[in-house]
């Protein structure tokens, strides 16, 4: 079965939530196939629905085939994506992966400037401006990852950066490409050091970016892209993050290698911690 499709709304309409993990360069393609199959069980024991919730994986691209053998052959509700594309589409570009080749996959997303793609590969704002392009161009809905560092955040700028790195990648995609983006505000500093940033800084984010996201958009667009938060989330500090407003999912990266702790993630609305 095709995944759930990316779901758009205008400023009216509810934006679904989506909780997606990001593996990283963990499970080879034989764990991989277990940890989806124990998450798919999961949710189904808790009568999860997907309608109201969307779930999506990001295996290493080793792991994508079987993840789409799984999911068609399962019929499984549960979205996937990769963890990067070129900016190319096809030719010399040795190690590279195109987009083609994810949608041939059965992909639906693709994380784009990770900060670990930044900081680790050096990829700039204008490499990742022609990745957004390229994975429009296959169809694929890209998930922007933007973010400040710990240094940037003790300066008390991190919105202007963080906005600048989100308009420097849009660059001049089309006002239709933006409303189907989904931005993962993920401050480094959070990212797998156990520091969660309070549902008050994830949320104050993530209004900074849907109110410029409208300021050169307007209301439509701004009110489809759906925001996600990401560093360190775990089951426990999931629902209050989830509980704000303008925070629309988590992108997950160490918790999503457990089953139990995931699908915990995704059940948010049922563990609500005071
Ligand atoms: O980078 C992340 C998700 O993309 C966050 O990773 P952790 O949840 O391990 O901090």
């Amino acid at each position: 079965m095709t995944p759930t499709p990316a779901p758009t709304a205008g400023p009216a309409g509810p934006r679904v939530p989506l909780i997606a993990g990001n593996w990283k360069m963990n499970l080879d393609h034989v764990q991989g196939i277990t940890l989806l199959q124990k998450l798919a069980w999961t949710l189904d024991d808790a009568k999860h629905d997907y309608r109201r919730v969307e779930v999506a994986v990001f295996p290493p691209f080793t792991d994508l085939r079987g993840v789409q053998t799984l999911v068609h052959g399962d019929d499984l509700s549960i979205g996937y994506g990769a963890q990067d594309l070129s900016d190319q589409d096809a030719g010399a570009y040795t190690g590279d992966i195109s987009g083609q080749f994810l949608a041939k996959l059965g992909c639906t997303y693709v994380l784009v400037g990770h900060s670990e793609r930044r900081t680790v590969h050096g990829e700039d704002d204008a490499l990742l401006a022609a990745k957004l392009k390229a994975a429009f161009r296959h169809g694929l809905v890209p998930v922007l990852c933007v973010g400040e560092g710990l240094d940037v955040r003790q300066a008390g700028t991190h919105v202007e950066h963080t906005l600048g790195q989100l308009r420097a990648d849009l660059a001049d995609l089309p006002p239709d490409q933006v409303a189907r983006l989904v931005v993962a505000y993920e401050p480094v500093w959070a990212i797998g050091t156990g520091e969660v940033a309070g549902p008050e800084d994830a949320q104050e984010m993530a209004a900074a970016i849907r109110a410029d996201l409208t300021s050169r958009y307007g209301d439509d667009v701004a009110g489809a892209v759906r925001v996600l938060y990401g560093g360190s989330v775990k089951a426990a500090s999931a629902a209050a993050i989830l509980g704000r407003p303008d925070v629309d999912g988590v992108l997950v990266g160490g918790a999503s290698l457990d089953a139990g702790e995931f699908a915990n993630i995704v059940r948010f609305e049922h563990h609500v911690t005071s």
